[in-house]
């Protein structure tokens, strides 16, 4: 089956509310930059900023939503509300939350699955998980992609340093759906890791587009 995503380097363009790139037109400059280095597709949060980000580049775009919940649970689309927005915001590839939580609105996540499907027949779908059991379940459901994102960031996962590369290697032959590797990746080092565990693309976040983090990272040797 034709996949939207090609094979390589997927750039997450993403600057909540709170942080200081926070703006579509940034992110959409983010995008330019990063396609201009060569990233097959661009992975962004919110409709104002999908819908920006397309019509400035020319690669797919992986949308999402992120939710904040009362106990500060982060969801990521979790349910088909936020589906029909980043359908109408045009995307290529919808980031669902495929952890086995409970969700809000108590929506199932095959139902979900379903509806997107029958309701956006050409809109791909790639699966957030946070676990081994969680990329069984969302292979059994038909994703098309699988992605490591939510690992490090869920209750059952909070004490797992990130990235879990080592994710990337058990999924490795266990799932037909295609496997990216996301979290945590800062190094050449952690990207040549998940490749050699045959991941099939890796997203980079924070490590190209978060320049607070970058800096705060390289501050850190003053710090020593
Ligand atoms: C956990 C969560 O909310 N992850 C978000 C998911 O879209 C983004 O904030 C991350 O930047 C993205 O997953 C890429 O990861 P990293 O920025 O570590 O390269």
């Amino acid at each position: 089956m034709k996949k939207i995503l090609k094979q390589g380097l997927i750039v997450s363009c993403q600057a909540l509310e709170h942080e200081p790139l926070h703006s579509s037109y940034v992110m959409s400059k983010m995008a330019t930059a990063a396609v201009e280095g060569g990233a097959i597709a661009i992975r962004a949060n919110g409709y104002d900023d999908v819908v920006t980000i397309k019509q400035t580049v020319n690669v797919p775009v992986i949308g999402l939503i992120k939710r904040d919940y009362e106990d500060s649970t982060i969801f990521i689309t979790p349910t088909i509300k936020e589906v029909n927005e980043l359908a109408k915001a045009g995307c290529d590839v919808i980031a669902l939350d495929a952890t086995l939580r409970k969700r809000p609105e108590d929506e199932q996540l095959d139902t979900i699955v379903n509806k997107t499907r029958e309701l956006y027949p050409d809109i791909e779908l790639m699966a957030d998980i946070a676990t081994f059991e969680e990329a069984i379940n969302a292979d059994h459901l038909g994703f098309d992609y699988i992605s490591t994102t939510l690992s490090g960031y869920t209750e059952e996962t909070k004490d797992i340093e990130i990235p879990n590369l080592n994710l990337v290697k058990q999924l490795d032959g266990k799932v037909k759906a295609k496997v990216i590797a996301e979290g945590g990746i800062w190094t050449l080092v952690h990207l040549k890791q998940a490749l050699d565990f045959n991941a099939y693309g890796a997203v980079i976040g924070s490590a190209i587009t978060r320049p607070q983090l970058i800096t705060k990272r390289f501050n850190s040797v003053f710090e020593d």
